[in-house]
């Protein structure tokens, strides 16, 4: 029996030298969900004047330090237009929230804490502390400064901050491309009124949606059947496409029709790894092909989904210049769990969260790797260590949540 690498080993292979991609700058719009590549100073100062907060009226907090007070409104300041005149001692302007405080006063009397007389003065009712309800100029961020850090995902607190400090337009990492080719004799698309030997290429449309959900671009090379030149072929074509990932689904195996590993070599990959201490994704394959990085999943489609996360996903993170994450948790299991063999397990199973906080984590009886019903079922995988002991009702594990 050849000996296996480890998962943490395969894991910092995939990872080495690996550069972020260059970076693109894109309309606001469009920048949710994507990586800022250098970081975003205010070009502009917020609030950009002293601004009220409040609907009332613009006073001398120094008139309306004691009761009783009566002033003299000379005008109005809705927000957007500022009153160009002074509010002079004994003078106040109506405001609403959002203006510019006048030249002169400094603070603002609540509209429910004032009446107007007959004769049309404005009455005081309660006492005005200095600054009240007045937001200075630059309490939230000052021209200049950096308030999101390169390396940040824009999601929509900063998209908020990105707007306010007046960008139109950021510098984001560009999106990695991923080339994806499927391959089997078998496999058919979803949809089609295929004989029942025939298998529905559903890997793709996982792969698709985390390389998507990471701020990716997928390329769907389609289908392949089991035919060396016509996977030759399509591995070409995610050369042509500027792939900066190639993932094959299927063929990394040692069956008489699983040439992914033979292929890739014959069109210039360097073989990084074949076979990791994991189940599942044991025949896992990684290359390098000129500046394309290869993963060659297995084709069982938990299989292919567990290596993409374990994997694609971090190559991804690293490609968009995000720094590696732990995303393992401990938890309790729920069920009892069998000694491990020489092979990291990556056990599907419920996730529950307890009002105590503690989380359980429950293995599903079956645990074949192809099938999808229990892997969209799972709240999580647990991740049992080579060689583990068996583990009792309670015992802690590790736990990576599925997304
Ligand atoms: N003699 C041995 N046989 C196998 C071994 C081994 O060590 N010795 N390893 C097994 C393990 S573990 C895995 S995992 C599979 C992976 O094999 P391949 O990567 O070569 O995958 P295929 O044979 O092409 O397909 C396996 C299975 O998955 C289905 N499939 C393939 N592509 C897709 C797709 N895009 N969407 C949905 N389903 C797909 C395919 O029809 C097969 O049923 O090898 C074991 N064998
Ligand atoms: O690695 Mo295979 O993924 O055990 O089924």
């Amino acid at each position: 029996m050849s000996a296996l690498l480890p998962v943490a080993e395969a894991l910092a292979r995939v990872l080495a030298d690996v550069e972020p991609v260059e970076s693109d700058t894109v309309s606001l719009a469009e920048a949710f969900g994507r990586v800022l590549a250098t970081p975003l100073a205010a070009k502009r100062t917020q609030p950009p004047f002293d601004v009220s907060a409040m609907d009332g009226y613009a006073v001398r907090a120094a008139d309306v330090a004691t009761l009783p007070a009566e002033l003299a409104v000379i005008g109005a300041a809705p927000a957007g237009h500022a009153f160009a005149g002074r509010v002079e001692a004994g003078q106040a302007v109506r405001i609403f929230t959002g203006a510019a405080l006048p030249e002169g006063a400094d603070s603002i009397l609540l509209q429910e804490d004032a009446s107007i007389a007959e004769d049309g003065a404005l009455v005081a009712k309660e006492v005005v502390r200095p600054r009240q309800h007045v937001r200075a100029r630059g309490l939230d961020f000052v021209e200049g400064r950096v308030m999101v850090d390169a390396g940040t995902r824009l999601g929509m607190r900063q998209m908020t901050l990105a707007a306010a400090m007046n960008h139109a337009a950021v510098p984001v990492r560009r999106e990695p491309r991923v080339a994806i080719i499927a391959t089997g004799d078998e496999l058919v698309p979803p949809g089609a009124d295929a004989p029942p030997d025939r298998i529905v290429a559903s890997n793709t449309f996982g792969i698709e949606a985390l390389v998507r959900s990471l701020g990716g671009l997928p390329i769907d090379l389609g289908i392949v059947p089991d035919d060396r030149s016509a996977f030759a072929a399509a591995v070409d074509r995610a050369v042509l496409e500027g792939a900066d990932i190639l993932v094959t689904l299927g063929g990394a195996s040692v069956g008489d029709h699983d040439f992914a590993q033979e292929v890739l070599a014959s069109r210039g990959m360097t073989l990084g790894f074949w076979k990791i201490a994991m189940r599942p994704g044991k025949p896992l394959i990684f290359g390098r092909l000129g500046p394309m990085r290869v993963l060659g999943l297995p084709g069982n489609p938990v299989s292919s989904l567990v290596c993409a996360l374990l994997f694609l996903r971090p190559l991804i993170e690293a490609l968009l210049g995000l720094p590696p994450i732990d995303r393992t948790e401990t938890a309790e299991l729920g069920a009892p769990m069998q000694a491990n063999d020489r092979r990291q397990d990556y056990v599907r199973a419920t996730l529950s969260e307890e009002p105590d906080g503690r989380r359980i984590a429950t293995a599903f009886a079956r645990q074949d790797s192809s099938m999808l019903s229990t892997f969209a079922e799972a709240g999580c995988l647990i991740i049992r260590e080579p060689f583990a002991p068996p583990a009792a009702i309670g015992a802690a594990c590790r736990i990576l949540r599925l997304p």
